[in-house]
């Protein structure tokens, strides 16, 4: 299936086009060009501020999959819009989307309506999206000659994401950091080369050992590709930039030693050289055997799944980097007083400072919105003087 938005579309998003706004070497805030600009004391954003290591009164909080399925409002708009890349493909759309937890529950940290493979035909690969199976990739990506045919982003293949990045810095205007994301080398690989979601990983795992000269040449263009897609977000907008390797953790620790750590440190090295002061996040999924290896690769906060401790998470990490989660998704199905004792204990656990808290994964389909209204609210009252008293 191609996608569905035609070529009104591209006539109307080319009337907002975004001009790049500018993100200094230095810590002062960065303007939305088109935006009322920021006054110069404006105060940037608490998530912002923890990600960096500042000292803040409370964890700031939001929560992967913010927007999507367990959101009313969201699927009430999915009715009449089916297509996910309609929906993430057009810029009032995705601003529409983006805001929908951000009316609802007012979370420190409002990201991109969008999926790690959006960028893909920017690089020349066609994908669908279906809402039930997952992603599928038109032609799978297998040999050397396929890699050779791929090239450097084309970023006027996802201008929408550009142009809503600014449209949401000046409707969130500081009060809230505008979050952007890519997929890592190894987690969008899984995609290019399996065609789709996969639990078992045999095609790609296999290529390890079978053609390791094809997937470094594949993995080393993904990273000069998100390397450069994190600069074009960070230019629209994104004030903060995750980088999900969700499914790294499915590699043994050496082989991600191999095949996922050195494409991120590439990504990682080559936005800060640029960008310096722009917090970065890692996340994986599963990652209890690699939280020492993913610190090394030079994000400024790691994202920890549920699965891990959270007290063991902060010991593992060197204290100069922040932590973000990690609160079991499925709590936000128990009682008001189940969500309270887990979001105190991760906070306690978290040590107090240099913490985001979020979920150790996404929402979950189905869960009560009540439910994520009350891990918002509880983080907002949370400060660290009453986590530190009770
Ligand atoms: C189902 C799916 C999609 N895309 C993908 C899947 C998972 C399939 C698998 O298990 O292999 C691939 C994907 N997309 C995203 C990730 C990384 C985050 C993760 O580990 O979940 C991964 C692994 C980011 C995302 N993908 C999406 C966001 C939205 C931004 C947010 O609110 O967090 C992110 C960060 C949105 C998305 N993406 C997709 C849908 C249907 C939606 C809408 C929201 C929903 O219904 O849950 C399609």
């Amino acid at each position: 299936m191609s996608k569905s938005v035609g070529a009104s579309r591209s006539a109307v998003l080319r009337r907002n086009a975004f001009k790049p706004i500018a993100v200094g070497m230095s810590r002062a805030p960065a303007v939305v060009s088109n935006a009322t600009p920021a006054s110069a004391g404006t105060v940037e954003p608490l998530m912002v501020r923890a990600a960096r290591g500042e000292k803040v009164e409370r964890a700031p909080c939001w929560m992967m999959r913010q927007a999507g399925r367990y959101q009313k409002s969201y699927r009430e708009l999915a009715k009449k819009h089916p297509s996910f890349r309609e929906r993430s493909e057009t810029t009032e759309l995705i601003v529409e989307i983006s805001l929908q937890p951000w009316n609802s529950f007012k979370p420190d940290g409002v990201i991109l309506f969008s999926d790690i493979l959006t960028p893909l035909p920017g690089i020349g690969v066609n994908f669908d999206i279906d809402d039930n199976k997952g992603p599928i990739i038109d032609t799978p990506i297998r040999t050397l000659e396929q890699v050779k045919q791929l090239h450097a982003m084309d970023f006027s293949k996802v201008d929408f994401v550009g142009r809503a990045l600014t449209q949401l810095r000046s409707e969130v205007n500081n009060q809230a950091a505008v979050l952007g994301f890519v997929g890592s080398p190894w987690t969008l690989a899984t995609y290019l080369i399996e065609g789709g979601s996969t639990s078992l990983y045999k095609t790609i795992k296999t290529m390890c050992f079978s053609a390791p000269e094809v997937l470094d040449a594949l993995l080393t263009k993904l990273a000069d590709a998100m390397a450069e897609y994190i600069k074009y977000q960070i230019r629209a907008g994104a004030q903060c930039v995750q980088i999900f390797d969700s499914w790294g953790g499915q590699l043994p620790p050496r082989e991600w030693e191999k095949w996922s750590g050195p494409y991120l440190k590439r990504i990682i090295a080559s936005v800060k050289a640029e960008y310096p002061t722009v917090p970065l996040t890692l996340y994986a999924n599963g990652s209890g055997g690699l939280l020492e290896r993913l610190a090394t690769t030079g994000a400024d906060v790691i994202g920890i799944d549920w699965t891990t401790d959270m007290a063991d998470a902060r010991r593992r990490i060197p204290a100069t980097q922040s932590v973000q989660g990690n609160v079991d998704p499925a709590i936000l199905f128990a009682s008001h007083d189940a969500i309270e004792d887990a979001v105190r204990d991760c906070l306690r656990k978290a040590g107090g400072q240099r913490h985001i808290l979020n979920l150790g994964h996404g929402v979950l389909v189905g869960t009560p919105e009540e439910g994520v209204a009350h891990m918002f609210d509880l983080s907002k009252r949370l400060t660290y003087a009453d986590v530190a008293q009770h």
